[in-house]
Formats: C-alpha cells, sequence, structure tokens
C-alpha cells in the first residue's frame, strides 16, 4: 500500500473551502486554485474551473453559473464536487490509463455521510482508492510536529469555512471543538458591517482584499484603502475610502468568538496535557490565521504562547503528503 502511496500516481488533495491544493511525493504542491467552478447552463456542460472561473464570480452572465462544490468545509452539492473533482483529476492525473490514489485532508468534525459524499465525489470524479486525513493530523505533521509522541499538540487552523482546535497526542485526537465560522464570515462581517453604517454595498473581492490589507485586530496608525462600491441611497457606484478604523469594528466581534472556541477547549484540557501544552503553546494555521495581529490577539487574551506556522496556506497539504510517504502515520489514514 505504501509503495502505490508512493507512486507518481498517488496525491494528497487539500479540498478546502476556498482553496484545493494538490501534492504529489518527490514532486511536492503541483496544483494551488480556487475551489470553484463555471457551468455553462445553455449547453448544461463543464465551462471552467478553479482560478479562472473564481475570477468570473459576479461578473458572470446569467447562463453561466459560478459555483463553490464545498461550503464550510463541506460538500454542499454532490454533483457539483463531482464534476469539480473530476477536473482536478484531469488537471492532475498524468497517466490518465490508470486511476490515482487518493488522500483527501477533511475537516475532524465531518459526520460520516459528509465523510462518504468526499470519498464518492472523488470515486466518481475518477480516483481507483481513497483514503481521508483529518485536518488537525495533517496540520501539525506540515509544520513537522511529531504527534505519534506521548505529548500533546494543540492546532488552531482557522481557514475560510471552518476554525477548529483539537488536542493530538499518539497518533490520535484527545479532543476537538470545531467552529463553522472562518474567514469567509469576516469577509461577510465586513460587507454588512458597511451596509449597515456607511449604507454602501461592497463587493466579496473588496471585502476579502479590506481584511487582507487593513485589517487588524489592534487599531493601530489608521490606515486607509480607496475602493469602489454602490451606494446604497442613490444606488450609484463611486469610489470610497475605507478606514482600518471601521475594518477593524467590523471583525472583532468574530475574532472574540475565534477566542471563545479556543478558551473553551483549554478549559477542559486534561491536566496530564497542562505542561505539554504551557511549554509549547498553541501552533496556530489555516489562511485566516495571517490576519494581522491575531496570534497576539489570542495569545494575549488566553495568556498562552501562540506559534503562526511558516506557511499556514501549505501547511495542510504539506502535512497530508508526509502522511502519503511516512509509514509512521499510516494509521492516520482511513475513510
Ligand atoms: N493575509 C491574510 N489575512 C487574513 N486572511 C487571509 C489572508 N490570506 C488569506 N486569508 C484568508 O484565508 C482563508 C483561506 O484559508 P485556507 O486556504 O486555509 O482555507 P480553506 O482550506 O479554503 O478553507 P477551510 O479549511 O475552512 O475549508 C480565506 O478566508 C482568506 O481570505
Amino acid at each position: 500500500m505504501f509503495a502505490i502511496l508512493r507512486s507518481t500516481n498517488a496525491f494528497a488533495i487539500d479540498l478546502g473551502t476556498n482553496n484545493t491544493l494538490v501534492y504529489q511525493p518527490s514532486r511536492g504542491i503541483i496544483l494551488d486554485e480556487p475551489t470553484s467552478i463555471a457551468f455553462d447552463n445553455n449547453r448544461n456542460s463543464f465551462f471552467d474551473g478553479g482560478a479562472s472561473s473564481r475570477r468570473m464570480w459576479g461578473k458572470n452572465p446569467k447562463y453561466i453559473e459560478v459555483m463553490h462544490p464545498l461550503s464550510r468545509g463541506a460538500i454542499a452539492n454532490l454533483t457539483v464536487a463531482k464534476a469539480y473533482i473530476k477536473e482536478v483529476i484531469s488537471r492532475i492525473a498524468q497517466r490518465r490509463f490508470f486511476k490515482p490514489t487518493i488522500v483527501v485532508s477533511v475537516p475532524s468534525d465531518l459526520t460520516s455521510m459528509e465523510r462518504s459524499a468526499v470519498i464518492e465525489a472523488c470515486k466518481d470524479g475518477g480516483a481507483r482508492d481513497v483514503m481521508l486525513i483529518k485536518d488537525p493530523f495533517s496540520a501539525a505533521l506540515g509544520s513537522m510536529q511529531s504527534i505519534e509522541l506521548p505529548k500533546g499538540v494543540l492546532v488552531l487552523d482557522i481557514g475560510a469555512g471552518v476554525s477548529d482546535i483539537s488536542l493530538l497526542s499518539c497518533n490520535g485526537i484527545v479532543m476537538s471543538k470545531s467552529l463553522r465560522l472562518a474567514g469567509n464570515d469576516l469577509d461577510e462581517a465586513i460587507i454588512e458591517y458597511f451596509k449597515a453604517h456607511k449604507r454602501i454595498l461592497v463587493s466579496h473581492n473588496d471585502a476579502e482584499r479590506l481584511k487582507k490589507e487593513l485589517g487588524n485586530l489592534f487599531e493601530n496608525e489608521e490606515k486607509t484603502m480607496k475602493i469602489n462600491i454602490k451606494n446604497l441611497v442613490s444606488r450609484l457606484p463611486e469610489s470610497f475610502v475605507v478606514s482600518s478604523t471601521d475594518v477593524h469594528r467590523a471583525i472583532m466581534p468574530l475574532a472574540d468568538k475565534m477566542v471563545a472556541l479556543t478558551h473553551s477547549l483549554l478549559s477542559e484540557l486534561p491536566p496530564s496535557f497542562a505542561q505539554d501544552i504551557y511549554d509549547q503553546g498553541i501552533l496556530l494555521t489555516g489562511g485566516s490565521s495571517m490576519l494581522q495581529g491575531l496570534d497576539r490577539y489570542l495569545s494575549e487574551k488566553l495568556e498562552i504562547q501562540v506559534n503562526l506556522v511558516e506557511n499556514p496556506l501549505h501547511n495542510i497539504i504539506l502535512g497530508a503528503g508526509r502522511a502519503m510517504e511516512e509509514t509512521r502515520y499510516s494509521s492516520l489514514l482511513g475513510t
């Protein structure tokens, strides 16, 4: 089995709410694209996938539908997910004659039906064998933690649709808590804030840009950014200068929910792990962990060390790849 997993026809996939990454042993990351697909409803056929379909989002003609196969980490529409995975597999599998073996990293709290949907979508999409690994394992392995030891490793993963905190030890999850709230909700909070307080409509793409460029959990020196919006009073498009103070106000309530999630797990931590966690702190990963000030904010609120991983957007896929390649982690792969 593990020779197969190291073969050129085996891949690891991080099927995230916003981003899909694929790893191939010996080659590394070979695909990094938005989890998005466009359908041509006139022809009832696949139109485009990945980055080019994501760019069409909000700018598409009516007959083309831009869809996101995943919602909050789980498959939202099985038909769309199958078409999407088929497209991913056709891009990565060089030897089309042989169906590939695939390891998919998935949120730790997926129900058995949701896990079966991932397996079905991959098999229908062209995979021969499909194995799943839980995101917290991938995240820890991606930052070179040794999770097989009897020593607690605490991983906080904040992606686009899911926030998850898990305590790992002896290649197992000791305890875990998830919240279906993450980066996309921060974008929504920004949109809602400007609707309610400034009577303007900000696009999803601009909300995400504002979050990345002006968003900060600490009120530092004020920064501004000019964007194009729709004025909800005049109903006309115009340009608008957004201040970092407003973005800060928009995102703080959700940042506090992330703190509360982490606090609730820390408060239930078995005493035997207290020393490990207070010695090593929390491993912070996922794209939303790059929100400016989040690591310091969590650390100050929880009075615990928070270590931001080196590459939050690639951590899970690198860890899933490591689980495929190292036999000591074979027990982490299942269905
Ligand atoms: N510099 C940044 N500051 C704040 N947020 C960021 C930054 N860069 C990326 N993000 C956010 O990270 C999220 C994507 O992260 P990631 O790729 O880990 O999620 P995903 O794997 O698609 O989703 P999930 O794991 O929740 O299913 C998006 O919400 C994106 O806006």
